[in-house]
């Protein structure tokens, strides 16, 4: 669409997106502003349309693309400055694949990552170091994800060989050790290796190293999912505790919604490459507007047995299907009890749903569905 044209009222209304969505989309430009962080802080990072497709080739001598795997296929979020956003999704949806992208371990196929306004996705040399110094990754598994012949020292003190103007040589035990300090752990057991430490401690490792170069954003992708229970909910308030002392904004990735609760101040929900809901943590919990979100809250836990009774399972049928070959329109439809033709038809765009649009309150929020209705699902 030339600039300056209009935009149908009935354009809108059939897209579910607002005008200034269409516009941008008829432009080929990503929206910056449509998507601002609705806890109204200034975003720190901003996602728009992120896509990383993997070549799915065939043959030995001569290889040949025959598909890709649609690991990550239109992802748009903020996440403002000192925020939790959680993003919650089953195995496969894609949620590892963000993270990696956003902390540069894996280039994106198309799409933006805008740290403070500068795309940072298609920066390379110095310019990445500098950015990637402000973007840091605490990885799932502390098990394996802690070099076992390393000693604590050296492997919270390693990212200082790489930035070595955060540290210098002299100044870097006593920086470790600090770190030990303020993750909980005594700051004598710098010499000791990984295998002599507890889970829930090792992960505390794993968080000091992502903390040693000071950055602004950390992105933790599964960082309680190989704990303990019981020592799940520690980390977790240990990580709520740092961002308070240090500012920090989180992208905090998790497979099931009762893990991000706590923590969270929005949540986006990932089914198959996509975001489907994203909203406050009020918006998703207690008022979830699509069918997705509401079958995974079902699957909560619900430590009350009388609440429990009374709430509804939704058990939802069939498995994933392939991200390589994902379904036509709305990519929830084969699993979801209320798919109509429409649904294999238009693809639901994430904004607020027309029947939402204009009424204020905490079902209006951006649900990517054609038939989206408020149900509390969580007693
Ligand atoms: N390097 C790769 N090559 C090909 N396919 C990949 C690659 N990495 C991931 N995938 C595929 O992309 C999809 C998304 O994977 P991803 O790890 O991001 O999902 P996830 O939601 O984080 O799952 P999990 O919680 O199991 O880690 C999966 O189908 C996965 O098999």
């Amino acid at each position: 669409m030339p600039r300056g044209e209009h935009i149908s009222k009935k354009q809108l209304e059939d897209s579910g997106e607002t005008a200034r969505q269409l516009m941008h989309k008829a432009r080929g430009e990503h929206d910056f502003a449509a998507h601002g962080s609705a806890s109204g802080r200034e975003p720190i990072l901003q996602v728009r349309g992120l896509v990383k497709h993997y070549p799915l080739t065939q043959g030995i001598v001569i290889r040949k693309q025959i598909g890709a795997v649609k690991a990550v296929d239109g992802v748009d979020f903020d996440l403002g400055q000192g925020e939790t956003l959680g993003i919650v999704g089953e195995s496969g949806c894609g949620k590892s694949t963000v993270a990696k992208m956003l902390v540069n371990l894996e280039r994106p196929t198309a799409g933006e990552i805008r740290y403070k306004g500068e795309d940072i996705s298609k920066l390379s040399g110095r310019a990445l170091k500098a950015v990637r110094r402000n973007i840091q990754m605490v990885f799932q598994d502390p098990y394996t994800s802690l070099n076992p012949r390393m000693t604590v020292g050296d492997i919270i003190g390693e990212p200082y060989e790489i930035h070595p103007e955060v540290a210098p040589k002299g100044s870097r035990r006593q920086k470790v050790r600090e770190l030990l300090d303020v993750v909980g752990l005594n700051p004598e057991y710098i010499n000791r290796y990984p295998h002599q430490f507890s889970g829930g401690q090792r992960q505390r490792i794993g968080i000091a190293r992502g903390l040693a170069l000071r950055p602004e954003i950390i992105v933790a992708d599964e960082p309680v999912s190989a704990l303990d229970v019981s020592v799940q909910a520690q980390v977790v308030n240990l990580l709520d505790q740092l961002q308070n002392d240090f500012d920090l904004s989180y992208v905090f990735i998790a497979h099931d919604l009762s893990i991000v609760r706590h923590i969270s101040d929005r949540v986006g929900v990932m089914y198959l490459g996509r975001i489907v809901e994203i909203g406050s943590e009020d918006e998703i919990y207690e008022h979830p507007t699509h069918p997705y979100t509401q079958a995974l809250l079902s699957a909560v836990p619900v430590p009350d047995p009388e609440a429990r009774e009374h709430r509804e399972r939704i058990i939802l049928s069939g498995d994933v299907p392939s991200p390589a070959n994902p379904p036509s329109g709305c990519r929830f439809r084969t699993r979801c009890w209320k798919a109509r033709e429409r649904c294999a038809l238009e693809v639901p765009a994430l904004a607020v749903p027309a029947e939402f649009r204009g009424v204020e309150g905490p079902a209006a929020h951006d649900s990517a569905c054609h038939f989206a209705e408020e149900k509390q699902v969580v007693p």
